[in-house]
């Protein structure tokens, strides 16, 4: 009812008493005036309810409140380090496809469903739209000193594209990870070597987790860097734990300044100060890396694949000295949570099935360097890998902007909507992937229905896909390998496993790593 319209109801009701001789047996005098306030009250909750609540017409999603959008659920119901279980739980209770609202009121639909999935996804885009991580905007515009751009993992459009296409060719070349592939031997060795040294008397690896990141720490700044830089000696080098404790907080805080109260954004909180901390952390110490691998480069007439990267993309002419930088530390960062996070899983599901560790050490040569082609003989390390990334990807969701209007499971999502594609959730449906909670390397060996296998996206889809997926890939085929030559390995209970913007294990991890 509209405001004038009340007024006339409560009009004509008071009327109606005054025209009445007898009084009523109960006092009604004040009804209208608390209809017409209760009538005033839900107009308005449904004017601002409207303004809020910009989600596509009919799609089903949690109660959007003025100012707060649906975020107020990450501050009450749900914890933002377990974002992962109350996507499963909204799944759960609004269906594969939900929306959220942002406190800016700015609809974000959520999707499972593999039709939809599908839909957006293939969308082919020249220039795919990410929506970028408001915080690392907001600081690196701050700082043009050291930044000509916000970077290839937030830039959009033309500079995106421009970007993309003078730095990432080298590091997606086959021809890159071959020449890489005898450095990259001797790396996982030292990693074994440090695993054995770290083994307690029953085999139990404690903190095998800052193990991995020092491992990823190590092999991706020697693609990138072409050197070597000792993260895997012994003792932990000051650098080595400041970098990784530098990486962990760049990615929580995040997490925390999208899902969190976006108190940073009229002030520099506790978060906004953390991330700046992270970013210039990472930047100084990768400025030192890259300047003590610059002079070992100028001082050895070496010529591997390894200083290709490194070398062609600060000799790029077409980039900013400044783009050029900070893609480097870009693509270190990337890497070592990733890595490791990745690595940890998929140790722990494999802990579940000695029968599968038994057959990659029956497939795997023994001993010794390993090369491509003896590793691609091993159809069980590649199989042990893909259901690791199917059942637990250390990025559960790609974000989009749709370019163009999609139709989604009976909505239209008209083009700008932004979309989380939960690839992670839609993979552990029954309807895409027979007995699809349990990690079964054997559906990949041989293939049972349902088995949606274009759903199994770790590293993103289309023109934005990671472009260290052949590096990632070659690794963790490589380490399997090499530690199922050498030991089993055992877990003990389920992992507990947070959101840090990724999927990681809660530290710290303790597996026990067995003599066969
Ligand atoms: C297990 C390891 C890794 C996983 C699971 C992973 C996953 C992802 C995912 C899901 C995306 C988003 C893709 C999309 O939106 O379609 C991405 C983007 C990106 N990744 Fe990775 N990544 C890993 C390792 C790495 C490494 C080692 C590097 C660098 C050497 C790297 C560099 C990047 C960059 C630069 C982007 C942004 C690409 C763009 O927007 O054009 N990542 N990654």
């Amino acid at each position: 009812m509209s405001l004038p319209g009340a007024f006339l109801f409560s009009h004509y009701v008071e009327s109606f008493w005054h025209q009445n001789s007898s009084p009523p047996l109960v006092d009604w005098s004040g009804l209208p005036t608390l209809v017409l306030l209760v009538a005033a009250v839900v107009a308005a909750t449904a004017v601002a309810l409207r303004a809020v609540d910009a989600r596509p017409r009919r799609l089903p999603g949690p109660p959007a409140l003025p100012l707060l959008g649906t975020r107020w659920l990450f501050w009450s119901r749900y914890k933002m380090n377990k974002l992962h279980e109350a996507y499963a739980d909204m799944f759960r209770r609004y269906g594969p496809v939900f929306a959220e609202t942002t406190p800016g009121g700015v609809a974000v639909v959520s999707i499972a469903e593999r039709g939809a999935l599908e839909a957006v996804l293939r969308t082919p885009a020249k220039r795919p739209y990410r929506p970028p991580t408001e915080i690392v905007q907001v600081y690196r515009r701050s700082r043009p000193d050291r930044y000509a751009s916000t970077g290839l993992v937030n830039e959009q459009g033309e500079k995106w594209y421009h970007l993309r296409r003078h730095l990432t060719a080298e590091l997606t070349s086959p021809h890159t990870m071959r020449n890489f592939l005898p450095q990259l031997n001797s790396i996982s060795d030292d990693f074994l070597t440090l695993l054995q040294a770290c083994r307690a008397s029953d085999g139990t690896v404690y903190g095998f987790d800052q193990l991995t990141n020092r491992m990823g720490l190590e092999s991706v700044c020697g693609l990138m860097l072409g050197t070597r830089f000792g993260f895997l000696e012994r003792c932990m080098s000051g650098r080595a734990a400041t970098l990784a404790a530098a990486a962990k907080a760049h990615f929580r805080a995040q997490r925390d300044s999208y899902y969190g109260a976006p108190l940073w954004k009229f002030a520099p909180t506790t978060l906004y100060r953390t991330f700046a901390w992270s970013e210039e952390t990472i930047h100084v110490i990768v400025s030192d890396l890259m300047e003590e691998a610059r002079s070992r480069a100028e001082g050895s007439a070496q010529d591997d694949g390894m200083q290709e990267i490194f070398m062609r993309i600060l000799e790029n002419p077409a980039l900013d000295m400044r783009d050029k930088k900070a893609a480097i530390i870009d693509f270190i960062n990337a890497g070592i949570e990733t890595l490791a996070n990745s690595l940890v899983f998929l140790l722990y599901l494999l802990s579940g099935r000695p029968d599968w560790q038994q057959r990659i050490r029956s497939e795997v040569p023994c001993g010794g360097e390993l090369r491509a082609e003896e590793i691609a003989a091993a159809p069980s390390v590649r199989a042990a890998t893909m259901e690791a990334f199917r059942l637990l990807p250390t990025a559960p969701f790609l974000a989009r902007l749709l370019e163009a209007p999609v139709n989604v499971a009976g909505h239209k999502l008209p083009a700008g909507t932004f979309v989380l594609c939960h690839t992670g959730a839609a993979c552990r449906r029954e309807d895409n992937f027979w007995r699809a909670t349990e990690y079964l390397p054997e559906r990949w060996v041989s293939v049972r229905e349902p088995h949606a296998a274009s759903l199994v996206a770790p590293f993103g889809r289309g023109r934005r896909m990671c472009p260290g997926k052949r590096f990632v890939e070659c690794e963790l085929h490589l380490l399997l390998a090499k530690i199922m030559q050498r030991w089993r390995v055992e877990y003990d209970g389920e992992l507990d496993i947070q959101f840090d913007f990724l999927l990681s294990p809660k530290s710290p991890v303790s597996l026990r790593l067995v003599e066969w």
